[in-house]
């Protein structure tokens, strides 16, 4: 099998990027407008659980909206003919700007500016019952006017509903390392992880292996932001800290360091308000997930069980890959 070299609707171009899931390529939608279409791999259609969390990316990214969420465009999420368009960011990922900086770093406003935008997604999702599961620069996607959007919706789950846990292990809470369930706590640890590594140069633990990583990330602690880099505000430097509290319950929400981003930029930080909210409630949209009750999901098309290798099974150790 091979990618689909047509979409009905859109008019394919280049290729953007290639990632474990998908095939990433520009394209011109029915409207004229410049998009970017993910494929998934032959091999992710093949594997009922990959097939699944691509569907689950098609299916999230149409029904959530939010100004700092990746916007969706049109997709189809199980199937040959499984895509899904999405805005195209000329930047790319913010992990490959990032590298391509002498030092990692971003100017200190710049870094506020783009955390606040992804903590303002954050609260979003919690506020709608969902967990992202995978927060970090990989699924951060930068506009030219350098705001941020929060993409990869494909492990996100509606706690009511329930999911099935998975994380990167940079950006992994302790608890999740120990087998408990991700939840908004664990997402907020993960934008921790993104606040040291944008505003002080790198990533509060690393290591070698996974169980380096797990040790670091269940028994050190982080530096003091503030010493890292003094020019991070006091405020956002303890909240930080405290994303990374080994324990959930002792984590502000993303809202709290939504506003203390917004307001070491000089805002003040104001209520965020869905549209969800003020709808009546017949006319919200049901949940819609991965993890969707089957009665909700067997509407969808049917998921292609064709039997087949796993997807890439490099022998390498990738910490930024998901644990799944
Ligand atoms: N909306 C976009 N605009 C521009 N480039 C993009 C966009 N989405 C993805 N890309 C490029 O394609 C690459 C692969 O995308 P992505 O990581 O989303 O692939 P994936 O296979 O769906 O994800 P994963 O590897 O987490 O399974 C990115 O690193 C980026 O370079």
């Amino acid at each position: 099998m091979t990618e689909p070299s047509a979409i009905t609707g859109y008019t394919l171009h280049r290729i953007l990027g290639r990632g474990n899931t998908s095939l990433v390529r520009l394209a011109t939608n029915s409207q004229g407008q410049l998009v970017a279409v993910k494929i998934p791999h032959p091999e992710t259609l093949a594997v009922q659980d990959a097939a699944e969390r691509f569907g689950n990316e098609v299916r999230l990214t149409l029904q959530l909206r939010h100004p700092h969420l990746v916007r969706a465009y049109g997709g189809t999420p199980f199937g040959p003919h499984a895509f899904l368009a999405v805005t195209y960011y000329p930047k790319g990922a913010l992990n490959e700007q990032l590298a391509d900086l002498p030092d990692r770093t971003l100017p200190l406003k710049q870094a506020l500016r783009l955390l606040a935008d992804v903590a303002s997604a954050l609260t979003y999702l919690h506020h709608q019952g969902a967990v992202h599961q995978d927060v970090k620069t990989q699924n951060v996607y930068v506009t030219e006017e350098g705001r941020a959007a929060l993409g990869d919706l494909g492990n996100t789950y509606f706690v009511a509903q329930g999911g099935k846990t998975s994380g990167s292990p940079f950006y992994m809470a302790p608890e999740v390392y120990q087998g408990e369930l991700t939840s908004s706590a664990s997402d907020v640890y993960s934008l921790g992880v993104m606040m040291y590594e944008l505003l002080g140069g790198d990533r509060p633990f690393n290591g070698n292996s996974y169980e380096e990583l797990m040790v670091a990330h269940m028994t050190r602690f982080a530096p003091s932001l503030t010493l890292v880099n003094p020019l991070v505000p006091r405020a956002v430097g303890r909240l930080a800290e405290l994303a990374l509290a080994k324990r959930p319950g002792d984590r502000p929400s993303a809202d709290q360091i939504r506003r203390a981003l917004l307001s070491a930029l000089g805002e003040v930080p104001e209520d965020e308000v869905y549209e969800e909210d003020l709808k009546p409630e017949a006319e919200v949209a049901r949940p819609m997930g991965r993890h969707a009750p089957a009665q909700v999901r067997a509407a969808a098309p049917p998921v292609n069980t064709e039997p087949a290798e796993e997807p890439e099974k490099s022998g390498r150790w990738n910490p930024f890959r998901r644990r799944k």
